[in-house]
C-alpha cells in the first residue's frame, strides 16, 4: 500500500507527504511507483501462460515518468491521440505493444500510426475503415485493425462513462460487423486480427463485462464460419477501484473467467486497465486557506480546485480525504471541501467529518486516474506539480506551471 500512516503523518511509499510539501508547495499529485508497477503486474500475472497483453490506457495518466515505469515492466499502451501516441513514443514504449483506439482518428494520426507500426487500430465505424484503408494504401503498407463492437450491455455504472449501450456514441452495432469485417477482410491494405469492446468505466461487476464477452465469442464464430479468423480478443478497460466502500472486481477471478470462456481456442486476450493501474496510485494534496462557517454550512476553502481535480464536480464522485497530519485537532464540523474557483460546483468533497484549522494539509485520495489528465487553466490557473515516490526517492515528474505558461502562445493583436 503506497499511502499510510507513519507516526501519524500520511505517507506516500517511505517519504512523509510533509516533506514533499516542503519541496514542491501545494498543490500537488503524488504518486506511489511501487503501487503502479504492483497494479499493472496484477493483471499481467494472472494471465500465467496465456498469450495477452496488458495496454495502459494512457488517458488516466499520461505523465512521462507514469508510461516509462509502465513501460520499462512490459507494459502494452491503449491510445486514443497523436499526442497520446508521441508520449509513449517519447516515454520508451515500444510502438508494436500499442493500440489504437477512439472514434475520429484523423489521417494524419493514421499516417503516424502507421509509419511507427503500431499493433492495431480499434475500429469504430465503416466510415473509419475506409479511412485507414485509403490511409494505408496511400503509403502502399497494410493496417492492423480490430473492430470496436457496442454490445448493448448495461456496465451499470455513471451514465457520463457507459460507453456499451446502443444510446452510447461507442463502436459497432453488433448486426453491422460482419459487412464490416468483409470489407476489410477482401482489402490487401488491411489485416484482420482483432474483435474489441469497451463497455463502460469504474464497472464494480463482473457480469457485464462476461455477459459482453458471450456476445464477442458468439462473433468470432459467426466470422469463422465465413472464413475470416480473429486471432486476439481486446476487452478494453473499465475495471472498477475501491473509492469508498464500494464491493469491486477481483482482478484474479475475472482474468480467470476470461480465460475460462476462451479455453477453447488460443485467442490472445489483450485488457485496456487505466483506472485499475493508476487510480489508487495517487494522491491530491491541497491546503485549508481559511475556514468560513454560517448557521448551515461550513465550508473548507482549500487552494486545490475543480480545475486541478475535476472528477467531484463533474461526475459527483466521492474522494476519501485524509489529513496529513493525523494528530491535527482543530474546528469539529461536516465541512464542504471547496476551491477558490468562481462556481458552485467548485467541491472536492462535501459534508466530511473532519476537525480542521487553517493552514492544514489534507489528502485526497484515489486521484492518480483521471486526475491531472482531466485538469484545465480555467481562471488562468497554473497547473499544479506532479511527484513520484518511489521507496525513499522522490522525484519532481512535472513543474508547477508558471504565470507563464500560462499565457506562452497567446497573442496581442497590434494595431
Ligand atoms: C477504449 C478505452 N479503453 C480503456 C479505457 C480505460 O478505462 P478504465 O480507466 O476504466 O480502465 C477507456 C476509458 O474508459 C476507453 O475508452
Ligand atoms: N474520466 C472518467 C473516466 C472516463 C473513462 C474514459 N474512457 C472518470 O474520471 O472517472
Amino acid at each position: 500500500m503506497g499511502f499510510s500512516y507513519k507516526n501519524h503523518i500520511l505517507y506516500a511509499e517511505s517519504v512523509a507527504i510533509t516533506d514533499l510539501i516542503d519541496a514542491y508547495e501545494s498543490p500537488l499529485y503524488v504518486y506511489s511507483r511501487t503501487d503502479i508497477e504492483n497494479n499493472w503486474y496484477e493483471f499481467d500475472q494472472a494471465f500465467g501462460t496465456h498469450p495477452h497483453l496488458v495496454c495502459y490506457a494512457v488517458k488516466a495518466n499520461s505523465n512521462l515518468a507514469v508510461l516509462n515505469v509502465l513501460s520499462k515492466i512490459g507494459s502494452g499502451f491503449d491510445i486514443v491521440s497523436i499526442g497520446e501516441l508521441e508520449r509513449v513514443l517519447f516515454a520508451g514504449a515500444d510502438a508494436s505493444r500499442c493500440v489504437f483506439s477512439g472514434v475520429a482518428k484523423t489521417k494524419f494520426e493514421i499516417k503516424r500510426a502507421l509509419e511507427v507500426g503500431i499493433f492495431c487500430f480499434n475500429v469504430e465505424s465503416m466510415a473509419e475503415m475506409n479511412r485507414i484503408e485509403q490511409v494505408a494504401k496511400d503509403m502502399g503498407t497494410q493496417a492492423q485493425i480490430s473492430l470496436r463492437i457496442n454490445p448493448n450491455v448495461d456496465a451499470k455504472t455513471h451514465p457520463y462513462i457507459s460507453t456499451g449501450l446502443k444510446e452510447n456514441k461507442f463502436g459497432v452495432d453488433i448486426d453491422d460487423v460482419v459487412p464490416i469485417y468483409r470489407m476489410a477482410h477482401n482489402s490487401p491494405y488491411l489485416a484482420v486480427k482483432g474483435l474489441n469492446c469497451h463497455i463502460g468505466s469504474q464497472l464494480v461487476e463482473v457480469s457485464p463485462f462476461l455477459d459482453a464477452l458471450d456476445k464477442v465469442l458468439e462473433l468470432v464464430a459467426k466470422l469463422d464460419k465465413i472464413n475470416i479468423r480473429i486471432t486476439h480478443l481486446d476487452l478494453g478497460g473499465g475495471i472498477g477501484i475501491k473509492y469508498n466502500n464500494e464491493q469491486i472486481i477481483d482482478i484474479n477471478a475475472y482474468i480467470a473467467s476470461i480465460l475460462d470462456k476462451v479455453k477453447m481456442n488460443d485467442l490472445k486476450i489483450i485488457l485496456e486497465p487505466g483506472r485499475a493501474v493508476v487510480g489508487n496510485a495517487g494522491v491530491f494534496v491541497t491546503k485549508v486557506e481559511f475556514l468560513k462557517q454560517n448557521s448551515d454550512k461550513s465550508f473548507a476553502i482549500i487552494d486545490g480546485a475543480m480545475n486541478d481535480l475535476l472528477r467531484p464536480a463533474f461526475y459527483q464522485t466521492y474522494h476519501q480525504v485524509l489529513p496529513v497530519n493525523e494528530n491535527a485537532k482543530g474546528v469539529d464540523a461536516n465541512w464542504d471541501l471547496v476551491g477558490p474557483i468562481c462556481e458552485t460546483g467548485d467541491f472536492l468533497a462535501k459534508n466530511r467529518k473532519l476537525s480542521l484549522s487553517e493552514g492544514d494539509y489534507l489528502a485526497l485520495m484515489s486521484t492518480g486516474a483521471y486526475g491531472f489528465t482531466m485538469s484545465s487553466n480555467y481562471n488562468s490557473r497554473p497547473r499544479v506539480a506532479e511527484v513520484m515516490v518511489s521507496g525513499n526517492q522522490h522525484t519532481l515528474v512535472r513543474e508547477r506551471e508558471t504565470i507563464q505558461d500560462l499565457f506562452n502562445k497567446e497573442h496581442i493583436i497590434n494595431d
